[in-house]
């Protein structure tokens, strides 16, 4: 084998699922996932795609510590969710895991650095320090020149650019998307797919979950989901 390569069994798993149910009660009860197993690697870039009502939010949520599975297990930066309280969930959440919304939410009286060092409150950093990172973060999605603008004086691709700095600020073990494009136009979208794909080439590791196949196609891995159910992945699964 060549000098530093891994075998998957070697690398590290930043997300495991394995064999997991998430029912919401009800009458009758709503089965989201049906026995989904997926393993991330770190340094992935991956779309998870599917319809309407497939469990595409259900999988994010519980992918992002927001949720616990009803059986199986969900191992984020490799702790088990079920056995963690909901204190540590909600650490584990704010220090691991960077979110990326269709709406970007960020808070309009705040100026894109406020909005960024925002994320590094719990990082028990200097007020000095928190501002460094986020100025740093902005220059990585490009934005070095609009750190003093507030929201309203951005544009919607530049403000998911906050927003996207935001989520990598603290470096997470993975920036999880929720249609990421859904409020931009093509070009713009595209942008955005390409500032994934370049923090992706950086080392980080992003999922990105959309019903639009055609963003989807432009990640290296695809997983699509139906019915609670993965339907196909183009990873292979095997050694890399
Ligand atoms: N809190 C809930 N209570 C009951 N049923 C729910 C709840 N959340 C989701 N569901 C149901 O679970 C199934 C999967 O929903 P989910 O939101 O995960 O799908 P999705 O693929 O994200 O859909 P969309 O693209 O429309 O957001 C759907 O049948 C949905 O109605």
């Amino acid at each position: 084998m060549r000098r530093g390569a891994h075998t998957r069994a070697e690398q590290s798993a930043v997300l495991e699922f394995v064999d997991v149910v998430k029912e919401y009660k009800g009458v009758p009860p709503v089965r989201a996932l049906d026995g989904v197993s997926l393993r991330v690697d770190s340094g992935e870039l991956f779309a998870v795609m599917g319809q309407s009502g497939s469990g595409k939010s259900t999988l994010l949520n519980l992918a992002g510590a927001l949720d616990r599975p009803t059986s199986g297990v969900v191992r984020i930066d490799g702790h088990d969710v079920s056995r963690l309280s909901d204190t540590r969930l909600s650490s584990l959440r704010g220090r691991r895991i960077g979110f990326v919304f269709q709406q970007f939410v960020l808070i309009e009286g705040l100026t894109a650095m406020a909005n960024v060092a925002t994320a590094l409150v719990y990082q028990g950093l200097s007020t000095k320090k928190r501002r460094a990172r986020a100025i740093a973060a902005l220059e990585r999605v490009g934005l070095g020149g609009r750190i003093h603008h507030r929201p309203g004086q951005l544009s919607g691709g530049e403000q998911q650019r906050v927003a996207i700095a935001r989520a990598l600020v603290g470096e997470p073990a993975v920036i999880l998307a929720d249609e990421p494009t859904g409020n931009l136009d093509s070009g713009t979208g595209m942008q955005t797919v390409d500032l994934l794909r370049e923090l992706h080439r950086d080392g980080a590791t992003i999922g990105v979950v959309t019903h639009d196949s055609t963003l989807a196609d432009e990640l290296p891995r695809v997983v699509t989901i139906r019915d609670g159910h993965i339907e196909s992945d183009t990873s292979s699964g095997g050694p890399r």
